[in-house]
């Protein structure tokens, strides 16, 4: 394949996996704008964590939270467990990798708040462990999957809410889970100020 097939391979992959998935992912999005929503209006935060493109999409919704998305309005307290190197390498180093979001979310984590957890696997025992840590801590769970959602998918409570993309491509998956986030910021910010 020459280099100009595969490139528009990747854009019509990428929009078709897209148009696949809208119709089924319209209600969890909704619900989990609901969640978020309800958790930041009332003195929650919103802890994000996943791995590697999924650690920059956490970064990325939390920095359109607490900054701003594509309005004027008030930041709203989202943090990224993604980013603090100090804390990041001394729970690995002292304990184990797959600690390294549960024990934030242990030690910051309050029944007002909510965990977004993204994996395109659904297995990726640190994102798990965190939403392990996130039920101890009476909190309640966005899990962003792919695939058929993984461990994660299975360990969700009543309350919590599952947006799992049904692709099998971790970078077409990926593609897939920056627009949620981006329609959950959107529906947070409509519901906030409005057009
Ligand atoms: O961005 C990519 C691939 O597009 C990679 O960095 C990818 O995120 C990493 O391999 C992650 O460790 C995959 O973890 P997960 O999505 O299965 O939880
Ligand atoms: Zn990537």
């Amino acid at each position: 394949m020459d280099i100009n097939k595969r490139i528009i391979k990747h854009f019509t992959d990428s929009a078709e996996l897209k148009l696949k998935v809208k119709d089924t992912l319209a209600a969890p999005i909704a619900a989990a704008a609901q969640l978020f929503f309800d958790c930041v209006t009332n003195d929650g935060k919103i802890l994000c964590c996943g791995n590697g493109g999924s650690a920059a999409d956490a970064q990325h919704f939390a920095a359109e939270l607490l900054n701003r998305f594509e309005i004027e309005r008030p930041g709203l307290a989202a943090v990224a467990l993604t980013t603090d190197s100090s804390v990041l390498t001394s729970i690995a180093n002292d304990y184990d990798f797959s600690l390294i979001f549960s024990k934030q979310v242990r030690a910051l984590g309050l029944p007002r708040d909510s965990l977004l957890a993204i994996s395109t696997s659904g297995h990726s025992p640190n994102v798990v462990a965190a939403i392990h840590a996130a039920h101890d801590r009476n909190m309640r769970v966005v899990a962003v999957t792919g695939r058929d959602g993984g461990e994660m998918a299975s360990i969700l409570k009543e309350g919590d809410v599952s947006i799992c993309v049904d692709g099998r491509s971790t970078a077409r998956i990926q593609e897939v889970h920056l627009l949620v986030l981006h329609c959950i910021c959107d529906i947070i910010d409509y519901q906030l100020m409005g057009e």
